[in-house]
């Protein structure tokens, strides 16, 4: 049975742990890990039938088969290279750590010398599918739009460089615009998506982002346009955020889920 470690037990690995719990899936939640070992003893006190332990990140990576890191970008740089050295496959949610070439580079290099598998979800947004068959053609332009509502963005180090006060915009208000390479810097908890947009289609430099502050939106909004040889769609989801890290879609928590389950099932829907 694929044995699981879970690194990051915020909203997302939460979330991953309660699915796995349920008994879903022919899996064993088999460690955990998390910058406060406490959240993680929580969590793992919280579980009905599986009873992860925490783990030291060495002693994990020797010891599951899956690693799922639902940490921060810093978490990629510093843990998915070892995973991936010590044959584990791993699933990515902090996907905007891969904008630095050379790490993205090293990941991919690693999975490949190891005989691992890279998995990087949907996430929070809809069209990846789309994104990944137009990809088999010529793709001309990929541009995202996300809105969110101002608080949503708290924390960013673009609201913080810049000084914005978000609690006082009260009309919708364009906060950056510019290729995906900067806004997965500049919105590292808001616009991994961006990432993921980038890697299935046309890369950090040629995918253009708008980072929106709405007000009048309670909803993360994410709109992509895709064109190419194969025609042009746009899409839109209107996303609830989590209650816990209102910065994080529950879009992005079932897509972790569901990209688990592609993993173990024999029947694979979609591109
Ligand atoms: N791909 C996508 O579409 C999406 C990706 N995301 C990303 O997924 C990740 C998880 O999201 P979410 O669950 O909402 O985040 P949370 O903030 O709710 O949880 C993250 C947890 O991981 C811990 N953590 C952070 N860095 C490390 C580390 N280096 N080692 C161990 N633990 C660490 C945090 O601890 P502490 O609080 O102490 O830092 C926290 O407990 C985030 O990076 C988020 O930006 C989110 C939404 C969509
Ligand atoms: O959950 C979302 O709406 C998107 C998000 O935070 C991210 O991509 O980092």
């Amino acid at each position: 049975m694929l044995k699981i470690g879970i690194i990051g037990c915020g909203f997302i690995g939460r979330q991953i742990c309660r699915a796995i719990d349920s008994g879903a899936f022919n899996a064993e939640l088999y460690a955990l890990f998390d910058s406060s070992q406490s959240k993680a003893l929580e969590l793992a006190a919280s579980l009905k039938r599986c009873s992860p332990a925490y783990m030291r990140i060495e002693e994990l990576l020797q010891s599951v088969d899956l690693v799922i890191e639902s940490a921060s970008q810093n978490a990629v740089r510093l843990i998915v290279p070892q995973a991936l050295e010590a044959g584990c496959d791993v699933m990515v949610l902090s996907v905007g750590a891969l904008a630095d070439e050379e790490l993205r580079e090293k990941l991919f290099r690693l999975a490949e010398q190891n005989n691992c598998k890279l998995y990087f979800p949907s996430g929070a947004i809809v069209g990846i599918d789309g994104i990944n068959s137009a990809s088999a053609s010529e793709i001309s332009s990929v541009t995202l739009t996300t809105r969110k509502p101002p608080l949503n963005l708290a924390g960013a180090p673009h609201i913080e460089a810049l000084g914005i006060e978000l609690e006082k915009i009260e009309k919708e208000t364009l906060l950056f615009e510019g290729p995906a390479s900067e806004a997965v810097k500049a919105f590292p908890a808001n616009v991994n998506v961006a990432a993921t947009i980038s890697l299935a289609g046309i890369g950090f430099d040629r995918t253009k982002v708008k980072v929106i502050a709405d007000p009048s939106l309670s909803r993360n909004v994410h709109e992509i346009t895709v064109e190419g040889k194969f025609g042009k769609f746009f899409t839109r989801v209107e996303n609830v955020p989590s209650p816990e890290n209102p910065k994080t879609s529950y879009l992005a928590a079932l897509s972790a889920i569901s990209t688990l389950k592609k993993i173990l099932n024999p029947v694979q829907i979609g591109t």
